[in-house]
């Protein structure tokens, strides 16, 4: 950049080194909603960095994608802790303590399959989502998939979906940001089903970031 342009820039109070808006993101599992995420990133589609990627998994394969892309990881098994004499809610301030770290302007729980504490809650310093595999209001905590789709069998629902909503201490209770419907097809397989409540999450996930993003801007 030519020094005019520098000093021009600097005048209008822009600045140099803008801060890219920084992610940590929080996984158990397989990591596809972390892929997404990064996909959107590498696609330049989602203006962001990711910078960690933490696990309470060893073996998650989202910490080998991340891995393969560079980016930072950090494991916090949560049994070893306990069996060292720490409490849940200690674990829960230390791990907020190292997100903290990185400075992140959003937290994204994708697939953590941790209930965070109110004290995590406390100490953290940006915002929280969830992505959750099921409308607002309907399938809190885990295996929310095979509920609802049990609940289709029984012919009590004729849909579900999936929501990314802020994290607050009641499970997938927070104030939704974003949401896709996914109706059931009659005589589909589970595996099915979950497929496309994936693709779903895979698109709302990042819908979510950047909505947050922007609305920060
Ligand atoms: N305080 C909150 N914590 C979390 C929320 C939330 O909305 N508020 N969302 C969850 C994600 N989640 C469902 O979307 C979820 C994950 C895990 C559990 C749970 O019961 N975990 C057990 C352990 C399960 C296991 O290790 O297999 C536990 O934490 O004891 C419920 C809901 C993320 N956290
Ligand atoms: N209650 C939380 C919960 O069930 N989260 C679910 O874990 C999966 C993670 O998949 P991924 O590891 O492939 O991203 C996703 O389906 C997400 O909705």
């Amino acid at each position: 950049m030519h020094l005019s342009s520098v000093k021009l820039s600097l005048a209008k109070g822009c600045s140099l080194s803008e801060k890219p808006y920084a992610l940590v993101v929080l996984v158990s599992g397989s990591g596809s909603n972390l892929q997404a995420i990064m996909d959107a990133i590498a696609g330049g589609t989602l203006d962001a960095q990711i910078a960690c990627v933490v696990s309470n998994k060893r073996k998650a394969y989202a910490l080998e994608r991340a891995e393969n892309a560079s980016i930072p990881t950090h494991v916090a098994p949560l049994k070893p802790y306990l069996r060292e004499g720490h409490t849940r809610e200690q674990y829960d301030v230390d791990l907020a303590q190292v997100i903290n770290g990185y400075a992140p302007d959003l937290i994204v729980l994708a697939g953590w399959m941790h209930i965070v504490s109110a004290a995590f809650l406390d100490v953290i310093q940006a915002p929280v989502i969830n992505l959750h595999p099921a409308l607002p209001g309907t399938f809190p905590g885990t295996h929310a998939i095979e509920r609802a789709y049990e609940a289709f069998q029984r012919g009590e629902i004729s849909q579900s979906g999936c929501m990314v909503h802020h994290v607050i201490p009641e499970i997938d209770a927070g104030e939704v940001i974003t949401q896709a419907i996914v109706p059931f097809t009659a005589g589909e397989s589970l595996d099915d089903y979950e497929t496309r409540i994936h693709a779903a999450e895979h698109r709302i996930i990042v819908e979510a970031v950047r909505q947050i993003q922007l609305a920060k801007a």
